[in-house]
């Protein structure tokens, strides 16, 4: 199994606080990975060390069979990275941005501007391409980071709730973009808040708490280890309740009882990252 990213028992603490509790993960090359989870739960801690920004207490990363540390300057060449928080030079256009971000990689001349124009295209910021970053739309400024983070054309990107606050229109044209990264061959590693973005777009989904990862799994199997069919009904105690059935006679036989007043769907990843979260003690 070709996998780009091995994480070994690695641990890391704030002070008395465990972030990420003693997680073992492989990530496969080319894959589009989804790391889902409440907040808190350790996704960013991760994230960080992968990237080299933070070191782990214990255990080991070790990316394209090196160990990653904070000082892998090669390894750090082969990511692109997309941040939580706007990281744009307000005070510079779109072009400078990605030129700015080109000269940091020390591109040549040629391929530098060659590499700003094919990025440009491929987010469809070529007609704003001279306007400043601190005036466009959130979701334009988060095309031009995820382009951004593809100056250097990284192996492996890493998007930290990329699409935070975006309209669905704009989501959807993201989504397309991330789409397209991965069919040029590129690992992609996601966390988001949206779980219809992972079912869309990840073709593995790790479920994150409390710094550990307890279900590692495609969108599909996740949804049928917990019941292909839902049943979503409110109760006499005025709650929604949610129950899950492998087929769909036995759900419609559980709606006898109910007296009309149900849903029977078929099961999404919301419900798998409902009935995770809500039912371990928080
Ligand atoms: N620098 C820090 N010092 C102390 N505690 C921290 C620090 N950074 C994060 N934490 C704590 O570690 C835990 C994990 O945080 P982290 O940001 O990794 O979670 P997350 O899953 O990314 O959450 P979210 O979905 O809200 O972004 C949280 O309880 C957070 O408060």
């Amino acid at each position: 199994m070709d996998h780009i990213i091995e994480i070994k028992e690695v641990l890391k603490k704030y002070e008395d606080f465990t972030a990420v509790d003693h997680l073992n993960l492989n990530i496969k090359k080319g894959s589009f990975f989804g790391l889902l989870g409440p907040n808190g739960a350790g996704k960013t801690t991760l994230i960080k060390m992968l990237v080299g920004l933070l070191r782990p207490n214990s255990g080991d990363i070790f990316i394209k069979n090196q160990k990653m540390t904070r000082d892998n300057v090669f390894l750090k060449t082969k990511m692109g990275i997309v941040p939580q928080h706007i990281n744009l030079d307000k005070e510079l256009s779109v072009k400078e941005n990605l030129i700015f971000s080109a000269k940091l990689y020390k591109l040549k001349r040629d391929p530098q501007e060659k590499r700003v124009e094919e990025l440009l295209a491929f987010s469809e910021l070529k007609p704003i391409e001279n306007k400043l970053s601190k005036n466009l739309s959130g979701g334009m400024q988060r095309k031009l980071m995820i382009v951004k983070a593809l100056i250097n054309d990284p192996e492996i990107i890493f998007l930290d709730e990329p699409t935070v606050g975006i309209d669905v229109n704009t989501r959807r044209k993201i989504w397309d973009m991330l789409k397209g990264m991965k069919d040029m061959g590129k690992t992609i590693i996601l966390t988001t808040h949206y779980i219809e973005e992972a079912e869309y777009l990840c073709d593995q989904i790790a479920l994150m708490d409390k710094g550990k990862i307890f279900h590692l799994d495609t969108s599909k199997h996740l949804k049928s280890n917990l019941g292909t069919f839902t049943v979503e009904y409110f109760n006499d105690a005025k709650v929604t309740e949610y129950k899950y059935f492998q087929s769909i006679e036995d759900a419609k036989q559980y709606t006898h009882a109910l007296c009309g007043n149900y849903i029977l769907r078929d099961t999404n990843l919301e419900d798998v990252f409902y009935n995770f979260t809500n039912r371990k003690v928080r």
